[in-house]
């Protein structure tokens, strides 16, 4: 009987072998929340105290300042502020070497590339700017690979390459495997045995690409 073909499975004789599926996280894995963050920030309210860059501790960003200038009268809305307003999400730069990197990764025999990302609470402007956002660096082919999802555990992959450390939900034993992009925020954080790719651009994401291909 002759096996029936898909393009995401190579058959082999009787051997059948799957696509390695990498979901990639977008906020500080493609795009630069952070930095578009502090960019902002400073230009809109310079009198206001700030955190540089590398003292960023904690995924969110707002925790850290209410918790570091209590004594600020709203700081907390001055932080959302930023992110909740329009363009903000269109206009993030991007990590640097995700872009290329995202696309040698898709040309890969053998792997199927997904972007798994969660929208902002306030996502009027985030939802259309994330899409956006795909469509301008990585090519309007792409936006058919995004999935949009608050509880990335739902999510079938092998492997999600993301920056936040506490990716919970629904699913205990998730499908993937985490390894943390690595940021500032999640820099002294209790990763416990996950790996970690602290970049796009010294190439070891392939070497991490192929170990995971042996093991599918
Ligand atoms: O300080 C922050 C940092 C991020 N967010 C939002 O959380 C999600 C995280 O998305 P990932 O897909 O896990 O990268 C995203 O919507 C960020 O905008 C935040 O609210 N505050
Ligand atoms: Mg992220």
């Amino acid at each position: 009987m002759m096996a029936r073909m898909t393009s995401r499975t190579v058959h082999i004789g009787q051997m059948c072998k799957k696509n390695l599926r990498v979901l990639l996280d977008m906020d500080q894995v493609l795009a630069d929340f952070e930095l578009g963050f502090f960019q902002e920030y400073r230009k809109k309210y310079p009198e206001y105290p700030y955190i540089e860059m590398k003292d960023r501790v904690g995924f969110f960003v707002k925790d850290q300042y209410e918790k570091m200038f209590s004594s600020v009268p709203n700081i907390g809305n001055a932080v959302a502020n930023i992110y909740n307003a329009k363009k903000f999400f269109l206009n993030l730069p991007e990590i640097e070497g995700a872009v290329d990197a995202a696309k040698k990764l898709a040309k890969m025999e053998g792997v199927d590339v997904f972007i798994c990302t969660s929208p902002i609470e306030k996502y009027k402007y985030c939802l259309p700017e994330k899409y956006e956002w795909v469509h301008k660096h990585l090519g309007p082919e792409w936006v058919a690979r995004i999935i949009l999802t608050k509880d990335k555990t739902m999510v079938n992959g092998h492997l999600l390459i993301d920056d936040r450390v506490d990716i919970i939900g629904a699913i205990e034993r998730p499908s993937w495997e985490h390894v943390v992009f690595s940021a500032n925020h999640n820099m002294k954080a209790d990763i416990g045995k996950r790996r970690r790719l602290d970049n796009w651009t010294n190439g070891d994401w392939k070497e991490l690409i192929e170990d995971f291909k042996m093991r599918i």
